[in-house]
């Protein structure tokens, strides 16, 4: 079954940026990395995706419905981290993740310290977010994002920015989203993290989609995610970001 089908999506910025003609679908329980390099476009993908911007033309379907349309049929089985992580820096951690909780009438006050557990915030729930580090802020974000226990989440580049430990927490809590069968999204320059955490593949080039594969044919043709990304991109032409 497909959980999100986007067919033909063109967004022009009036600064000349965006992206055209962008088809793709994803299935329940799959992990699709979206990989490409600074602007080319994954983050208004993502932002369509969670209704957080309209494309020009073309048809989005999230749970068989348009989020821009029908955000109260849709949002509610989403779970996003777009851009910078949210959250008010004035107040503590749970105090952030309770005001999300209350807007979930079924998800109880144990949830809200369960995800603080998960994401290794627990010994920091009552201290105020705005004294939070990069990385404490992304795994704030990232419990904001799976608290009320979403069927899809949307990640737009998780790591960027993180240290290797940090990041080998953050994979954990993503492997357990796997394990629940949640079918996620995940964006990145890199492609070790696609390589690590992704079924499946779509590389994004100047607002295009160029390539789109599976582990299995990827490792087949290419013997890897990583090569196979590389040969979608023009990476043998620039500077590779290739390692985390
Ligand atoms: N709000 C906006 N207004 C104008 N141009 C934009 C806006 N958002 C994105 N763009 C432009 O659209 C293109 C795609 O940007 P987008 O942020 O979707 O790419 P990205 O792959 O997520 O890159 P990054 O990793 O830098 O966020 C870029 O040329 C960018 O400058």
């Amino acid at each position: 079954m497909n959980v999100v089908v986007l067919e033909r999506l063109t967004k022009q910025y009036k600064t000349g940026g965006g992206i055209n003609n962008v088809s793709f679908s994803i299935k329940k329980g799959e992990t699709c990395g979206l990989l490409g390099f600074r602007g080319s476009g994954k983050t208004t993908v993502m932002k369509i995706m969670a209704g957080l911007t309209r494309a020009d033309s073309g048809r989005t379907s999230i749970f068989g419905k348009d989020p821009g349309k029908n955000p109260e049929r849709v949002l509610g089985k989403m779970g996003c981290l777009i851009e910078k992580p949210g959250g008010y820096p004035y107040l503590t951690a749970i105090q952030n993740l309770e005001i999300i909780r209350k807007l979930y009438p079924g998800c109880p006050r144990a949830a809200t310290e369960y995800v603080l557990e998960q994401v290794g915030l627990a010994a920091y729930q009552n201290v105020r977010v705005g004294t939070y580090t990069p990385a404490m802020k992304q795994r704030l974000g990232l419990a904001m994002a799976i608290l009320p226990e979403p069927e899809l989440l949307i990640l737009d580049e998780p790591f960027r920015g993180l240290a290797a430990e940090e990041k080998n927490a953050l994979y954990g809590i993503i492997r357990n989203q796997q394990k629940k069968e949640r079918t996620i999204v995940i964006s990145s320059t890199l492609f070790r993290e696609i390589d690590l955490l992704c079924t499946n593949a779509l590389v994004m080039r100047n607002g295009t989609v160029t390539g789109k594969a599976d582990a299995r044919d990827a490792a087949d043709m290419y013997g890897g995610f990583e090569a196979y990304c590389v040969s979608r991109t023009d990476a043998g032409k620039k500077a590779v970001p290739c390692t985390g």
